[in-house]
């Protein structure tokens, strides 16, 4: 379990986070807030990138006090390296640890993602939807048991954007890991994740914590849970205001 207790941040000066109490546990988490409010922060001090000012973070009990790696991490730019192919770069994590690669895993992740024939390619030949999905493939190439994705599609058009998240609802089970992932989407929070944070205007505090227990993931089920965005939009909408008005 990771657990946050208590955590702030400053930053020059600036109060980021705000006795920010939460645990993670399993399942799909999504964190909303307004923009700036500080949800890549929050990453980075999960991360061990940024030590809290006050308060502690624990990842199965033991105090987090640097860089660590209980978290695969996938940056909001999919960050490929642009001199290794789509094979090396899903590899990487085995590269940079001096591990040897399992190919045959890179094989069916590259199938999975439906880029069989691009193991070869380099980044620049790659469109952007597929980019984020090869950096996601090296995000799961990672053995670390939580994931922290930051904004994964934002680049991204709709339609991409669209077929990305049906790609992840799909995913094999044994390529599912508990995961938190930032996002600007209410619509992509509400389709895949289990449950959903609201961060307020910054300083970021925990205004709402609401667990999604959809009967069947889909679009048609998606289509229904127009109450569910109304009420995430009014929060955000009141939240956004108030960062504006600071
Ligand atoms: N190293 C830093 N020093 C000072 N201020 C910082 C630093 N990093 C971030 N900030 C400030 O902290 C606030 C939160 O930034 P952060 O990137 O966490 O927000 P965010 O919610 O992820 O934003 P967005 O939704 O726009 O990506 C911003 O006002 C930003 O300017």
């Amino acid at each position: 379990m990771i657990e946050l207790a208590g955590v702030s941040v400053t930053l020059d000066g600036l109060p980021i986070i705000a006795d920010l109490n939460l645990q993670l546990t399993t399942g799909f988490t999504a964190v909303i807030g307004p923009s700036g409010a500080g949800k890549t922060t929050l990453l980075k001090v999960l991360l061990g990138i940024i030590p809290p000012t006050s308060g502690q973070v624990t990842v199965a009990g033991e105090p987090v006090t640097g860089i660590h790696t209980a978290f695969a991490y996938m940056p909001q730019d999919s960050m490929l390296l642009p001199w290794l192919t789509v094979a090396q770069n899903i590899a990487l994590y085995a590269r940079v640890n001096h591990q040897p690669v399992a190919t045959k895993r890179v094989t069916e992740l590259l199938a999975t993602a439906g880029l069989s024939d691009y193991r070869d390619f380099m980044p620049a030949q790659l469109s952007g939807g597929m980019k984020q999905r090869v950096a996601f493939l090296r995000t799961v190439m990672n053995p670390a048991g939580f994931r922290l994705l930051d904004e994964p599609f934002g680049a991204l058009d709709a339609m991409t954007r669209g077929s990305l998240q049906d790609w992840l609802v799909g995913l094999p089970q044994d390529l599912q890991r508990p995961t938190l992932m930032v996002t600007h989407d209410i619509d992509e929070a509400i389709y895949l994740a289990d449950r959903i944070l609201v961060l307020s205007a910054r300083p970021a505090r925990l205004i709402a914590d609401i667990a999604v227990t959809p009967t069947q993931r889909d679009r048609h089920w998606l289509a229904t849970q127009a109450p569910l965005h109304a009420q995430l939009y009014d929060l955000l909408q009141k939240e956004s205001q108030a960062l504006a008005n600071a």
